[in-house]
């Protein structure tokens, strides 16, 4: 993994505001990492500074191998931003708009327009903004961001305002991007969507990181329990099954369904216990912890810790 964006004990202080606290974190070429965090976590001055919109007050900052606060930074043409509350020129047309801002970054006009289509307004390239919906809006600013193929793409909520197809679309297009070896950050509070598709998630709170890693290394960290909800034959009203051992975490989900909390290390033993002969299980479905949980786990662990 080749690192594009390096983050080394960063702080960034407004006044009394420190909104960024001692973050150290790299991101890799290719990969699709999400950043998540409450509002006023730190998550969009993260990105101001990747961006060299602001400088840090302490700690060190390098993308595409540059300084990106330094007059003369050579990588902020392979950088592409989309901005929490997108906005253009109403008066202006989306294609008009892509050809401004493609020319702004030196970059052939007739390529940024083909973003259009591939954010699905090609057919409304001709129209006002100001005739635009919120999603469509959205798109522009996300074709807008992509121009000129960017090694470092940085999206702060990218998906707000989008309906359910267009995340997927907007998700399938971030993925390609990411398998072509772009580095994409994204900020986000749709932490369902992002379940499956982030290959990372970094947990800011308070301006503090309090977690980073793939949803699978975070579940080992966190050792949330896992779900487990089986299928049985009809229980009467207060009965549990005889197979489960005593002391386990269980719940009737209604006649014939339980579910249980198995801790990682006891998850085979109940699945066993579940599954062994005399036993009258008929189905089972296993629920690893979501990332809604991890994320209030790591956040409940760093509100206990501070
Ligand atoms: N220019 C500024 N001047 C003063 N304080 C600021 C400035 N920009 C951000 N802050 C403060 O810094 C903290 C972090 O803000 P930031 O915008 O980075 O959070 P965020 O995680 O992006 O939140 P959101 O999800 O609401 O966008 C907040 O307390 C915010 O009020």
């Amino acid at each position: 993994m080749t690192g594009t964006v390096r983050i080394t004990d960063v702080t960034k202080e407004y006044g009394r505001i420190k909104a960024v606290r001692g973050a150290s974190f790299e991101l890799g070429q290719g990969e699709l990492v999400a950043l998540i965090g409450h509002n006023g976590a730190g998550k969009t001055t993260l990105m101001k500074l990747m961006l060299g919109l602001i400088r840090p007050t302490g700690g060190s900052i390098e993308v595409l191998g540059d300084n990106p606060a330094a007059g003369e930074f050579t990588g902020r043409r392979q950088l592409g931003y989309l901005p929490e509350n997108v906005s253009f020129d109403a008066a202006l047309t989306g294609g008009e708009t892509l050809a401004f801002y493609a020319r702004l970054k030196r970059e052939p006009v007739t390529k940024a327009l083909e973003l259009l289509d591939m954010v699905g307004l090609g057919a409304a390239s001709r129209r006002r903004i100001g005739t635009y919906s919120k999603g469509m809006r959205q798109r522009l600013g996300l074709a807008q961001a992509l121009i000129g193929h960017p090694k470092v793409l940085l999206l702060d909520e990218p998906t707000t305002g989008l309906d359910p197809e267009l995340r997927q679309t907007f998700y399938d297009l971030i993925e390609r991007l990411a398998a072509q070896g772009a580095t994409v950050l994204l900020s986000s509070h749709a932490l369902t969507e992002l379940e499956e598709r982030a290959g990372r998630v970094i947990i800011m709170n308070r301006g503090v990181k309090v977690a980073d890693g793939s949803i699978d290394r975070l579940r080992n960290i966190a050792r949330l329990p896992t779900k487990l909800r089986l299928k049985v034959a009809p229980l009467a009203p207060d009965e549990m099954p005889s197979w489960l051992p005593a002391g386990a975490l269980c719940r009737r989900v209604n006649g014939h369904v339980i579910e249980i909390d198995a801790a990682p290390e006891r998850k085979l033993e109940l699945l066993h216990r579940a599954t062994a002969s005399g036993t009258s299980v008929e189905d089972i479905d296993m629920l690893p912890p979501t990332l809604d949980e991890l994320y209030a786990h790591f956040l409940r662990q760093a509100e206990q810790a501070s």
